[in-house]
């Protein structure tokens, strides 16, 4: 017997369940189906939150090694990693827990299962779980199953972790490396390579193109490379050719200059991006799907009006924020019989690389607004003017801000130091509302704050 419902969402990470609550909110009735059989997804279960709980743990410890700065004398300062892990455990069992109730509280109308999706039909989903199989029919379907770590089909790539075997509830490496190897340049590898490196592994970075960070502004990625410890060896330009296990270690053979080389080490992971992971059945939907995911419009719809393709399975903005805002356009458009009435706007989602130094960007930089055709004046702030990051002794990096020439409108923003993350959300709602140079200057940013730093850059161009 098959259940009717207003509306199913296959998964019930960030780009389903801030949707979800907010539709069963207004009235809807509402199934979320996972796997996993909570919500959050992947930024909780091996993404965001584990790896920022390590990041911290890191940022601590290199915090304590200079506390004499501070004129704090720490003795036998020891990094126990198997603690740290605990530590991030614990943080993950917190929300998942906060989570539980959160989905308690909610209206009865909003239910969890967890089990597989399949799709029978465009209005048909077959749901499998441990108990047996169900089939509902529902009006609308977002589909939200997200993505999963791209494994090179590579000679010995079996031998490779990938970031959930260091980043999920329990993981199988709860112990530092004396060495780690890590394959690929982007946000995973970097970070990871900053905070083992913070933590004392020796880390060896190995990167196909001639730079790191290759889907971002080359200028603000060169930039970020610079200030990166240059312990982490980072090797560019280079050929993977296989990986290899030894007794006690690996190797990894790759070509650089024409040369063949070899890099050993306790532990090689795997960085090369993450693929999306496609329903069964949802190729016979006839959906748009290319390499990337299941294509969606700005309203989220898919080709199919009723079917939502929200988070990271579309692969246009793969991050945790960028998701649940999707889902909440999808909400949105769906509690409006799917006639589109809002809108993702990608152009005003920061991004943030949690490494050491952190950075983060917003809008159009440079290279971009080249390609668009706009002329920009662009104005900075170099942090090692700032008050508060003299007092964090990490007074180091900038702040860059990007207007219009004609309009003098705000239209993008980089952040390379401490804070960054954080000062990037103001940077963002500036763009957002439309801010001008004269806006930017004249907001009294709190002192003494790294926040400062923003109006003092477009103050240098009035
Ligand atoms: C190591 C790492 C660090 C990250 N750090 C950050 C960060 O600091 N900041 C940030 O913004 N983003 C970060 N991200 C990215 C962020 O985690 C994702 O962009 C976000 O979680 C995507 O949410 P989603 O709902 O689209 O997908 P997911 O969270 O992957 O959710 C999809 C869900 O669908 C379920 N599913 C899949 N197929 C089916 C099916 N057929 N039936 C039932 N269930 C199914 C899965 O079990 C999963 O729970 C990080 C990612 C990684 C890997
Ligand atoms: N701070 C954050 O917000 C954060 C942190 C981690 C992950 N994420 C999200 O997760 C996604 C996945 O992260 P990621 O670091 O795995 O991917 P990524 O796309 O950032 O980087 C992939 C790297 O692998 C390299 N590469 C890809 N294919 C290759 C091949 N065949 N041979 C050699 N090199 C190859 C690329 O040049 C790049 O350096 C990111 O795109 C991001 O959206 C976000």
């Amino acid at each position: 017997m098959e259940e009717k419902v207003d509306v199913l969402t296959i998964g019930a990470g960030a780009g389903a369940y801030p949707g979800a609550f907010r539709l069963a909110k207004a009235g809807k009735k509402v199934i979320m189906v996972d796997e996993k059989g909570v919500i959050s997804g992947n930024c909780l279960a091996e993404g965001c939150v584990p790896s920022k709980s390590i990041r911290q743990a890191a940022s601590f410890y290199r915090y304590f090694k200079k506390s004499h700065e501070f004129g704090i004398f720490a003795k036998d300062l020891t990094c126990d990693y198997k603690k740290i892990t605990e530590y991030k455990n614990g943080v993950q069992n917190l929300r998942y827990a906060q989570h539980a109730q959160e989905l308690k509280e909610a209206e009865t109308n909003l239910v969890l299962i967890k089990g597989t999706a399949y799709f029978i039909d465009e209005h048909r989903v077959k749901v499998l779980t441990d108990k047996g199989e169900k089939v509902f029919y529902a009006d609308s379907i977002i589909i939200a199953s997200g993505a999963k770590p791209f494994v090179l089909p590579i000679e010995g790539s079996q031998y490779c972790i990938t970031s959930t075997d260091i980043y999920k509830l329990n993981p199988p490496i709860d112990y530092l490396p004396k060495s780690i190897i890590i394959l690929g340049a982007g946000y995973i590898s970097l970070e990871t390579a900053t905070i083992f490196n913070e933590l004392g592994s020796k880390v060896t970075v190995i990167q196909r193109s001639n730079r790191v960070l290759t889907e971002m502004d080359e200028t603000f990625a060169k930039k970020l490379y610079g200030m990166i410890d240059p312990n982490i060896d980072v090797k560019l330009g280079t050929k993977l050719i296989k990986i290899q296990k030894s007794t006690n270690n690996y190797s990894v053979f790759y070509e650089q200059n024409g040369q063949q080389m070899q890099a050993k080490a306790d532990l090689v992971m795997m960085a090369f991006g993450r693929v999306p992971v496609i329903p069964e059945g949802a190729d016979k939907l006839g959906l748009e799907i290319t390499k990337k995911g299941i294509v969606s419009r700005p309203s989220m719809q898919t080709n199919i009006k009723h079917i939502y393709s929200s988070g990271d399975i579309n692969g246009k903005s793969m991050l945790f924020h960028s998701a649940t805002r999707q889902s909440l356009v999808a909400a949105n458009n769906i509690l409006a019989n799917n006639t589109p009435i809002d809108y993702m706007d990608y152009s005003c989602v920061p991004n943030s690389v949690f490494t050491f130094p952190e950075a983060a960007f917003v809008g159009i930089l440079p290279s971009q607004a080249k390609a668009m055709g706009i002329d920009i004046i662009e104005t900075s702030f170099d942090l090692s003017f700032d008050a508060k990051a003299q007092i964090l002794t990490e007074a180091k990096g900038e702040i860059r801000q990007f207007y219009d020439a004609k309009s003098l409108k705000l239209i993008g923003a980089w952040i390379i130091g401490e804070d960054a993350s954080t000062l990037i959300g103001e940077l963002g709602v500036l763009i957002q509302q439309g801010a001008k140079l004269k806006d930017v200057a004249e907001y009294a940013n709190q002192h003494p704050s790294t926040a400062e730093g923003i109006s003092k850059a477009s103050r240098k161009l009035l």
